[in-house]
């Protein structure tokens, strides 16, 4: 499809207040680059949506700006900025067919008929609800009706676009059908996109980096596979399912000793010089277990057991009482019992040192 102008985003110390001194957006700056996604993940009310809402227009920040391709729009019109929003209650306007639902914006823009029925054709094609056209909303599943309120979103050819928490009304299996299909679309449109969910694994799927919030702050900002490795707070490990926090010492030579036991490797160049206390983050996945004692691991029994299919979900405890939560796949010789004596080696790679 021609017509995609995808731009270049730039927050510079976006700040704003609400009526009663909320501050719901605190000094954000960040930027996002044509063509790319940005998650803005975090829990309700740490200032996802008013952000949201100031780079379409409908919220106006107390400071900072925002601008595209290097142009302020913060004194332009929410509806001439051509963003373009999608939101999780996407309202389809019930008397209107499929057609003109995706056309309405066209219309109020006073794009010319033939040159509007090509694009509405296009964009029918590009959800695959072409046979869908001349349906009213109420013959539509949720799928479908998520599919026109993209269409809806994209046929204006915006410069970016937005999404509001945009599978959250889906059950879980169509939102993961609709996961990877807002994915593939918005690859092949290279449409630069701002979303917000609270939800990290769709955070993980959806975006090319994630901004993980709190109280009105970015966090952290990087990939997903940073975010995931290597979160660089207990705050984003935590929200990130990190399951094992684990309270731990780090010596002078830069060693971890969790239990006791040294963990070697572990290379964490943010608190390098950290010693002390520290709290070592690891996923349960990042941790394995080995029959008896082996050395360089740390000596655990097996406390809990649980089949989750693909997967086996273990709690051990290592002598000093700490308990881990590991998860491993399921091999062919039977999984460790409640009472077993195992070692448990941690992926260095994968361990983040975060302040106690
Ligand atoms: N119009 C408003 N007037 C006053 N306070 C508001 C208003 N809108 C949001 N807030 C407050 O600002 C803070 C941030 O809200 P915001 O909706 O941006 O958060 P969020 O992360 O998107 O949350 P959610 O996931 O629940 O939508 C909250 O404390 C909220 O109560």
């Amino acid at each position: 499809m021609a017509g995609y102008a995808s731009c270049r985003l730039d927050i510079d110390g976006i700040r704003k207040t609400y009526a009663g001194g909320v501050v719901a957006v605190d000094d954000i700056s960040l930027t996002v680059e044509k063509g790319e996604v940005l998650a803005l993940l975090g829990p309700s009310g740490c200032g996802k949506t008013t952000l949201l809402q100031s780079i379409a227009g409908f919220v106006t920040p107390d400071r900072g700006d925002i601008a595209l391709d290097g142009q302020s729009i913060l004194t332009v019109a929410p509806e001439r900025r051509r963003t373009a929003m999608m939101f999780q209650h996407y309202a389809l306007f019930p008397h209107m067919s499929v057609r003109d639902n995706i056309g309405f914006g066209l219309k109020m823009m006073k794009v010319a008929k033939p040159e509007a029925v090509r694009r509405i054709d296009d964009v029918l094609r590009l959800v695959r609800i072409e046979a869908l056209a001349e349906r009213m909303p109420s013959q539509l599943s949720g799928g479908q009706r998520q599919r026109v309120a993209l269409a809806r979103a994209v046929v204006t050819e915006p410069r970016m676009l937005l999404l509001d928490e945009p599978l959250g009304a889906l059950d879980q299996n169509l939102r993961e059908e609709m996961q990877s299909e807002l994915r593939k679309l918005q690859q092949r449109l290279g449409l630069t996109t701002v979303m917000v969910t609270h939800d990290q694994r769709e955070a993980i799927v959806l975006s090319d980096r994630i901004a993980v919030m709190h109280d009105g702050k970015v966090e952290q900002i990087g990939t997903a596979r940073d975010i995931y490795d290597h979160p660089c707070t207990c705050y984003v490990a935590n929200f990130t399912g990190v399951e094992n926090l684990l309270p731990a010492e780090r010596g002078a030579e830069g060693v971890v000793i969790l239990a006791g036991v040294a963990i070697e490797g572990i290379v964490d160049p943010g608190l390098a010089a950290r010693k002390g206390a520290v709290t070592l983050a690891v996923r349960s996945e990042a941790i394995s277990l080995s029959p008896g004692v082996s050395h360089g691991a740390i000596p655990a029994t097996v406390t809990f057991v649980q089949m989750l299919g693909a997967s086996m979900r273990y709690e051990v405890e290592l002598d000093d009482g700490t308990r881990l939560v590991v998860a491993e796949v399921r091999r062919e010789t039977a999984p460790y019992s409640v009472g077993d004596k195992v070692s448990a080696r941690f992926a260095a790679n994968r361990c983040s040192i975060l302040e106690a």
